[in-house]
């Protein structure tokens, strides 16, 4: 623990840190997010166990859903044999090995694909792609699979396109801290490389065991540092993409700033595949902290959540790097689902804050003045505060591990959803009452400092009658609050068709219009991204 120079009510804190953190670190078990090794693999663990060893067989996509395959050919022996010229032993079409990456991480939709493909190189890319593209073969690329809107597996039998084999650091710089590397790179693992360089990744999420850089731009995915570091839209330097036709288009630059025309690469960020496949990224990445506190606080009320985060911001100031907020019914299913125990009392509502500064000492200062006046002014009842990585690690598990807690208490229901901080938790509050026991659980956690709910429901199994209770009603909802229906998982698969509720007529009109200039067959991705046409 820091020694923090906290009088009256801090020093309950302290003391309930000390203690409480200490039974909580030897009791437990905890499991990191780590890689399952392999081809396109099971590949997606968020924790410490593979959603797809259990559940039983996931129902086809085709099959739940109301959607008809496009007339795109269908792989052929010679097809087979020409791809197997372009990429020499890495076309798999073994049934078993392609069991996993047909399917989502939530086994949620299931594909139907007979081929995936591993290219090496961006010039494989571009010769697979111009080879589909002649033939009119559809293709779905995948990185690490993780997404949660079902983009990143086929609906029918597009080709599976991996980018598993293209894991290569290209560059780092290390006075600008600017990482090139292959769109295949385990965010992980590229974290670890640039902080042995004492540098950080730009974004962080609970997927970064298996989920792929290249997977994260395309998805524009937001993640648990946003707060701090922003979007991908800004520290994402440069890309380079394959389009449809396997033209590559090479803006890889790394510089901080380039006003030639039109920025090109902006396009692809959030794309999800359907407008070319991103082979390669530079990323800007900032200084490693050298000061990292996080605590974990129980607040009474969502009232008092945000009075806390109003506080935060003005003692803080520039060293909040994350505001984290999750329910009590998250708790309760962490503890249930991944025997994680809460460090803090029973409460409500809970929130994890972090710090990321370059001075321990200003910032624990800072910290001090903050928790003694949220404690003594009774917006926060509980608190305990880590300083040493295992620790900070332990506590951000509790929230990171929500995903997947959720997928192991039954079928889920998910809605990323940006609205007003103010109204964040009301959509949460009245779903209850609207659903009713026709839900397990209706849970409500995020990204709070974004304005980012991550609302969640879980029900024993699929049920239509419930998903016509949720939908349209939480985008209806949303809409009203002139939110957004996707804050950070974009559209995939199953949100094509609620973009109308965050978009004009006219944006989704020019959509369609880039999407045929750049893929005028419709061979990238199809399916996802821009809703079904009339
Ligand atoms: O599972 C979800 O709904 C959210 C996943 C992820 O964006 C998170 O913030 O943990
Ligand atoms: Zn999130």
């Amino acid at each position: 623990m820091v020694p923090l120079l906290v009088r009256g009510p801090a020093w309950l804190f302290q003391w309930r840190a000390a203690c409480t953190l200490g039974a909580f670190v030897q009791q437990r078990t905890w499991a990191g997010a780590s890689r399952i090794p392999g081809l396109g693999g099971p590949l997606v663990q968020r924790g410490s166990s593979s959603a797809s060893s259990r559940a039983p067989e996931v129902v086809l996509t085709q099959e739940r859903y109301p959607v008809r395959r496009l007339p795109f050919a269908q792989v052929s022996e010679d097809d087979l044999a020409a791809l197997e010229r372009i990429v020499p032993g890495r076309v798999i079409t073994d049934p078993e090995e392609l069991e996993a990456p047909n399917v989502d991480w939530l086994r949620t939709v299931r594909g139907s694909s007979k081929v995936l493909l591993r290219p090496r190189t961006s010039q494989e890319v571009a010769h697979i792609l111009r080879y589909c593209h002649e033939r009119n073969l559809a293709v779905s690329p995948q990185g690490g699979n993780t997404g949660m809107v079902g983009g990143s597996v086929p609906v029918f039998d597009e080709i599976i396109l991996s980018t598993t084999l293209m894991n290569q650091v290209m560059s780092f710089h290390d006075v600008s801290g600017v990482l090139v590397c292959q769109a295949g790179c385990i965010l992980e693992e590229l974290g670890r490389y640039v902080e042995e360089r004492g540098f950080l990744m730009p974004l962080d999420l609970g997927a970064k065991g298996s989920c792929h850089i290249g997977g994260n731009v395309a998805t524009n995915a937001g993640g648990l540092r946003f707060l701090r570091y922003g979007s991908l839209r800004g520290t994402v330097l440069g890309l380079e993409v394959v389009l449809a036709d396997g033209t590559i288009l090479n803006c890889l630059t790394s510089l901080r700033k380039d006003n030639t025309g039109y920025d090109l690469k902006q396009l692809f960020i959030g794309s999800e595949g359907t407008l070319g496949v991103i082979t390669a990224v530079s990323i800007l990445c900032p200084p490693k902290p050298s000061a990292v506190n996080v605590a974990f606080l129980g607040c009474p009320g969502f009232a008092e959540v945000l009075q806390t985060f109003s506080t935060c911001r003005q003692k803080l100031g520039e060293i909040l790097s994350a505001f984290e907020f999750m329910d009590a019914e998250c708790m309760k299913l962490v503890e249930l689902h991944l025997r994680l125990a809460s460090p803090v009392r029973e409460s409500p509502f809970y929130v994890l804050i972090e710090t990321s500064g370059s001075g321990a000492g200003h910032d624990a200062e800072k910290l001090s003045a903050f928790l003694e006046q949220v404690l003594g002014s009774g917006l926060v009842t509980d608190g305990t505060l880590a300083t040493d990585q295992r620790r900070i690690k332990m506590l951000w598990a509790l929230r990171e591990r929500i995903t997947e807690a959720l997928s192991r208490d039954g079928y889920v229901y998910k809605y990323d959803l940006s609205l007003p901080v103010e109204r964040l938790y009301d959509l949460v509050l009245d779903l209850r009452t609207r659903l009713g026991p026709r839900a397990k659980h209706v849970v409500g956690y995020g990204h709070l400092g974004d304005g980012n709910l991550h609302l969640n429901v879980t029900a024993e199994a699929f049920n239509a009658s419930l998903l016509g209770a949720l939908e349209p009603y939480v985008y209806e909802w949303t809409a009203r609050q002139r939110g957004s229906v996707s804050a950070e998982h974009g559209l995939g698969f199953k949100k094509r068709d609620v973009l109308c509720y965050s978009k004009p007529p006219e944006a989704l009109q020019l959509m369609q219009q880039l999407k045929a200039l750049l893929d005028p067959k419709g061979i990238l991705n199809p399916y996802k991204t821009l809703p079904t046409r009339a």
